[in-house]
Parts: C-alpha cells; structure tokens; sequence
C-alpha cells in the first residue's frame, strides 16, 4: 500500500467513482484514505459508502477539512458554487487536482482565492479497471513535487501524459471522452450482429475480445495504424468490402469532426463558466 494522504472527493459522480475504485482496487489509496461530497444527493453517498467503505460527508467544506488531496470532480456547470462553498476550509498546503473539463487551473485558483497548488487532469472512466488515459498539465502554483504526486497518483489507475495546459481540450475531446465512441462503435457492432443472428453474449465477447486484441497490437507494435489495417483486408475479401461501406458513409469524417467538436466543446465550457475578468483564461 502506497503511503497516501487523504483524499476528498468533492462531487461524488461517475468520474469519481471510476477513480475511487480504481485506487483502491490498485491499493494508492484504502477506503478510510478516502471522503466523498456531493451537493446534495444523499442517497448517492451511502451508496458509494456500501460498495468502498470509503467514508462520506454531508459537507463538502468538512471533506475538505480532513483531506490533504483534493479532488474536484463536479460538472463544470457546479464548479463556481462548489468551490464557493469550499473556499474557506483550503490551505497552502492542498494539493488540489480538477478533472473538469474545459475549467483552467487559474479559474480554480480565482475562484476559491488561494495560491495553493492546482493540476488539470483529465482521466476517463476506464479508471475503474486501472485503464484510464490521462492527461496532466499543472497550474502557475504547482511544483515538480506536486505534478508528481498527481502523477503517482493517475498512474495508479492507467497511464499519465503531462502536456501544455490549452492541450487539455484536446485531451479531452480524444481520451477523456473516447471510451463513449468506442461503446458507441460497439452498440454499432452488437446491433449487426443481432441481426445476423449472434445472441448478445455471443455477439459481446467477441466484440470485446477483437477490440482488445486491436488495442494490445496498436501498443505493442510500432506499425502505423493503415498498414495494421492493411494486414487484415484481403484484396477482394470480407474487409475490403466491409470497409467500402464505412467510406461510403464518410466514417473516417464523421470520427474526426467528433473528436474535434468535443475538444471545441472542452474550450467553450471554459469560455462559458470563466468570467471574463478571469487572468490567464486558458
Ligand atoms: N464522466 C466522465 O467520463 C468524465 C468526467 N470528467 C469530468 O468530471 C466531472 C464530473 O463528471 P461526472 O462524474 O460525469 O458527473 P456526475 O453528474 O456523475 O457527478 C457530479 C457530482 O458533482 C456533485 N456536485 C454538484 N454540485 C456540487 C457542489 N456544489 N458541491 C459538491 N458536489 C457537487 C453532484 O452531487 P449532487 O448529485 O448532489 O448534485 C454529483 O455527485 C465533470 O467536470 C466532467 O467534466 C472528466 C473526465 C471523464
Ligand atoms: O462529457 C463530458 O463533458 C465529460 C468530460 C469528458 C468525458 N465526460
């Protein structure tokens, strides 16, 4: 067990949930490390209570009290309240990490009127299974010691790149929202093959197992994704033909807008929850 500090949550959602069971199952952090904060959803708490043991508070500021790593993890809609709300329980010494999207590490620092350290990241939900890709960029008031804590503290549930803090919107539109197109691609896939007559088990492993096997072979070879593709399409065979119908269809365009559109969007949530008067609005 790594030795850790506490650990608040503040905003106890899907992405903190994804992040909670992917530190303890990856033993960073054990259940009584961790406290967990929503607004106001009670029921939510206990629930994450039940499944972690991790403990909970009905107070956001009170979590923030017994922590020393801070993690925010409202949408970014909640952001000005919670952290108003949380404002008067931060000292120098938090280490506070955002997972937000589109929020600059300068807005958080406005906002909660502190010079205390602050890191952007930006994980996905495969944090869960320890499979998340996240990205990192650290605030004007964050140390080498501080990105490395942060870091320590992602690769424990995936891997970590740290990067340029405007790269984050990209990170986002690629990484963080990512697993939702590969799931997205899969309904895809499930879909055809119910009406090809697979059962849905039968149809899921398969699905899961081809994607997997794709993904370990992108990691592990150094070979450029066509020519990978390449190796599978037999010149007149079931490939080509599949493939013909994915061109047909502007797939290879249609990914790519997505990607950037969600990036784009990454930058006008940050445009939209910053007040211009904001410095270093990123
Ligand atoms: N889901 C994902 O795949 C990813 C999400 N993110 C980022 O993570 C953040 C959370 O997303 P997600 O988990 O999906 O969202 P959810 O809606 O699942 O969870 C948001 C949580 O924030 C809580 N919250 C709202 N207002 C406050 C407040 N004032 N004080 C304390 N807690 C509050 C909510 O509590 P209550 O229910 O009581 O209102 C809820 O528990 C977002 O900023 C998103 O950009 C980043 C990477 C991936
Ligand atoms: O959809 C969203 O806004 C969040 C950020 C990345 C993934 N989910």
């Amino acid at each position: 067990m790594a030795v850790y500090k506490k650990i608040a949550f503040i905003g106890a959602g899907a992405m903190a949930e994804a992040m909670i069971s992917g530190l303890i199952a990856n033993k960073l952090a054990s259940p009584e490390q961790i406290i967990a904060a929503n607004r106001m959803n009670t029921k939510r708490l206990l629930e994450l209570q039940r499944k972690y043991e991790i403990k909970i508070s009905a107070s956001a500021a009170d979590a923030v009290s017994e922590a020393e790593i801070l993690i925010l993890a409202m949408k970014p809609k909640d952001a000005e309240d919670a952290l108003h709300s949380i404002r008067d329980a931060i000292h120098k010494q938090h280490l506070i990490i955002s997972v937000l999207a589109g929020i600059s590490t300068d807005h958080i620092s406005t906002l909660l009127h502190t010079d205390a350290p602050v890191i952007r990241a930006m994980p996905n939900t495969s944090a869960a299974i320890g499979y998340s890709a996240t990205g990192l960029a650290a605030g004007k008031y964050a140390e080498e010691q501080h990105v490395k804590q942060a870091e320590e503290l992602f690769n424990c549930i995936g891997t970590t790149t740290c990067l340029k803090e405007e790269s984050l919107h990209a990170v986002t539109g690629l990484a963080g929202s990512g697993p939702a197109y590969v799931y997205y691609l899969v309904e895809a896939m499930q879909q055809a093959a119910s009406s090809l007559n697979l059962s849905e088990t039968e149809a899921r492993d398969l699905i899961a197992q081809t994607l997997l096997g794709a993904a370990h072979m992108l990691k592990m070879s150094d070979e450029h994704p066509l020519l990978l593709r390449q190796k599978v399409t037999s010149p007149g065979g079931t490939t080509e033909a599949g493939i013909q119908m994915l061109d047909h269809f502007k797939v290879k365009e249609a990914i790519e807008s997505c990607v950037k559109r969600a990036a784009q969007r990454s930058e006008e949530l940050g445009r939209m929850y910053t007040p211009p008067s904001s410095e270093g609005i990123v």
